[in-house]
């Protein structure tokens, strides 16, 4: 129950609709006990006028006792039905109030849970899979609704009805109340468990279900590489096979869900047929009244969902807690990447890095060691390396994705802590390595990073990465849509609109890391030529494998394994005669000879 407790704030929150509700559960549940009552009073006046009926009779009086009679009987099935109108009309109300108030805090605990996602750093994701980050905003969150709403509603109806209904059951015959309401707690009880077993075989449905989710949507997003290597009949078995899992589990479900109400009505009956059987010698030994038999049937049949619903209520108390605890545990996650000093002050673009080393908090990959260098503002910097050397690690360390092992960033000789993290992140433009593009229109991609877009800001930014005559080639030109919905840009395409976004925040440091491999050595020069006029004033981060990338910039660093081996420009690097002029010589021999080829 204690995770729960995280939730009081918004029972708080929606106290007026909560207490609306309570109210509204005590009136309903008044509606239920009286028309029992006024049930007594109808079959014992019947059988009391029926035995008073024949003297009558015989007195000449027997037409108008029995309009008398039916004049009664009728108020009584009046009454009883006026009774059954309001109660139904107050649990309209309870529903009303109670689920509302359950759907208001789901909506606002989902979004405190997103809010929670997005403040928390890289490392969070890298620890923890998509899978569950969504299971617990969606799955953990209903789970946790299903406490708050029918949960509670069910509770409070129990806690109310059941001693309203037991004290007047006891005050009309307490040995008649014993033994008929000795098989409930047997219902309760029953009910917990197989409420429980229904839970567990669910939830393995679930993951099978889940498992057969993914199993299909990789089938589909690799359907190229499944069609080409022939593996379709594999897939198709494999699918069957994981199908055949689920409808297992489902047969299972389905087996124990069928004990479910067969449970209820055969523990009911034994009820009933106890009260049928000990009212019945009560009354024959004289001491109450038929009606009392037909009161207490109605009582049992009253207590019987509360009863059942108490094993149920408890298992989704039960689940919820769990889910809550899950829940709390990323609400809980604390953000290490924090700033220092909140600066918001303008950037010039100067980077210092003293001594950097780094290691991958989650698998311990010493991904740089002791870097050490220089970039003036408005300065290019060209960061070559082999792969796995350490240079998208670099561009994660600037944008703060992660706090250095050791040693220091500066950014306008401040340490890089002390910005604004946001702010920061604001004045730098970045294009990952592995591109991603929103299922959107091409202008709002690019348009993605500016607070307050503008057509002729997004199509400079386009005719800058090189990609305007592309996007205008399509019929919707910047409306057309990407993503599964929409069209399919070729690799190059991707990433020069990815660089197009970048551009577009006009950003005072820009990061490309490797963003030109997937375009002709043509389309990277106007690239770069272009960045040259508009980054004039500003600095860039040119990550490349390409010795071509990195070759006009001001200052080029080249890494291996995580150390750095070289740096100078590009004429001072060739002439040292080192592992650039060793890689730019490899490169420009192996396009001469693709070009002489072609
Ligand atoms: N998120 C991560 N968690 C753990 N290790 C990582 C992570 N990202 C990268 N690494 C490891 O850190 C080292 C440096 O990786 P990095 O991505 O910086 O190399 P790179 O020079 O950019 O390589 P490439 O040119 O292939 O992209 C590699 O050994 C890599 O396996």
């Amino acid at each position: 129950m204690r995770p729960l407790w995280r939730l009081n704030k918004y029972l708080y929150k929606y106290k007026g609709l909560l207490l609306l509700g309570i109210f509204f559960t005590v009136i309903s549940n008044i509606f239920v006990i009286i028309p029992a009552q006024l049930v007594r009073l109808a079959i014992d006046y019947v059988v009391e006028s029926f035995s008073i009926f024949k003297p009558i009779q015989l007195g000449g009086m027997g037409e108008e006792a029995q309009e008398i009679f039916l004049k009664f009987v009728f108020i009584f099935g009046l009454l009883i039905l006026v009774m059954a109108l309001l109660r139904g009309f107050f649990l309209f109300l309870i529903r009303q109030t109670i689920i509302i108030m359950s759907r208001r805090v789901e909506y606002d605990l989902k979004n405190e849970i997103f809010e929670k996602y997005q403040s928390l750093p890289l490392s969070f994701y890298r620890k923890n899979s998509t899978g569950d980050l969504m299971a617990r905003i969606t799955e953990d969150v209903s789970r946790v609704r299903m406490y708050l709403g029918p949960a509670i509603m069910y509770g409070m109806n129990l806690l109310i009805l059941f001693p309203l209904v037991i004290s007047y059951m006891i005050s009309v015959n307490p040995e008649l109340t014993l033994y008929s309401l000795l098989p409930l707690p047997v219902l309760s009880v029953s009910i917990y468990f197989v409420n429980n077993l229904i839970n567990e075989r669910s939830e393995k449905i679930q993951r099978s279900l889940s498992g057969l989710s993914t199993y299909v949507q990789e089938a589909f997003s690799g359907i190229r590489v499944l069609k080409a290597f022939v593996r379709e009949n594999d897939s198709v078995r494999d699918f069957a096979t994981a199908s055949e899992d689920y409808k297992e589990k489902s047969i299972r479900l389905t087996k124990v869900n069928a004990l479910f109400f067969p449970l209820i009505m055969a523990l009911v009956g034994i009820s009933t047929i106890i009260t049928v059987y000990i009212g019945g010698l009560q009354v024959i030994n004289g001491e109450i009244g038929y009606g009392v038999i037909a009161e207490f049937i109605l009582y049992v049949n009253m207590l019987t969902w509360p009863v059942t619903s108490l094993g149920w209520v408890t298992s989704i108390v039960q689940r919820a807690a769990a889910s809550q605890t899950r829940i709390n545990e990323f609400l809980d996650e604390k953000n290490d990447i924090r700033s220092t000093e909140n600066l918001e002050i303008p950037v010039k673009g100067k980077i210092t890095v003293k001594d950097l080393s780094f290691d991958y908090p989650d698998t311990g990959v010493k991904a740089l060691k002791n870097v050490s260098f220089e970039i003036g503002a408005g300065k290019t910097l060209g960061i070559i390396g082999t792969t796995g050397s350490g240079k998208s690690t670099i561009a994660n360390l600037l944008m703060r994705m992660y706090d250095p092992s050791s040693g220091e960033i500066l950014i306008d000789d401040r340490p890089i802590q002390s910005f604004d993290i946001s702010y920061l992140r604001k004045n730098i433009g970045f294009v990952p390595q592995d591109v991603f593009l929103f299922s959107d229109t091409i202008g709002n991609n690019i348009a993605f990073g500016i607070d307050h877009p503008d057509k002729a800001i997004i199509e400079q930014a386009a005719k800058d990465a090189d990609v305007y005559n592309n996007i205008v080639d399509f019929t919707k030109g910047f409306d057309t849509m990407l993503g599964e919905r929409g069209i399919t840009l070729s690799g190059g395409q991707k990433q020069r609109v990815s660089i197009a976004r970048a551009i577009a925040k006009e950003p005072q440091i820009l990061i490309l890391d490797d963003c030109l491999s997937a375009v002709d050595t043509k389309t990277e020069n106007a690239i770069l030529n272009a960045l040259k006029k508009i980054m004039k004033d500003r600095t860039s981060v040119i990550i490349s494998h390409r010795v071509s990338s990195a070759k006009l910039a001001d200052h080029i660093i080249v890494l291996d394994d995580g150390e750095l081996i070289e740096q100078g420009t590009h004429e001072t690097l060739m002439e040292k005669r080192g592992a650039y002029a060793e890689l730019y010589e490899k490169q420009t021999q192996a396009g001469e000879s693709i070009e002489s080829d072609v």
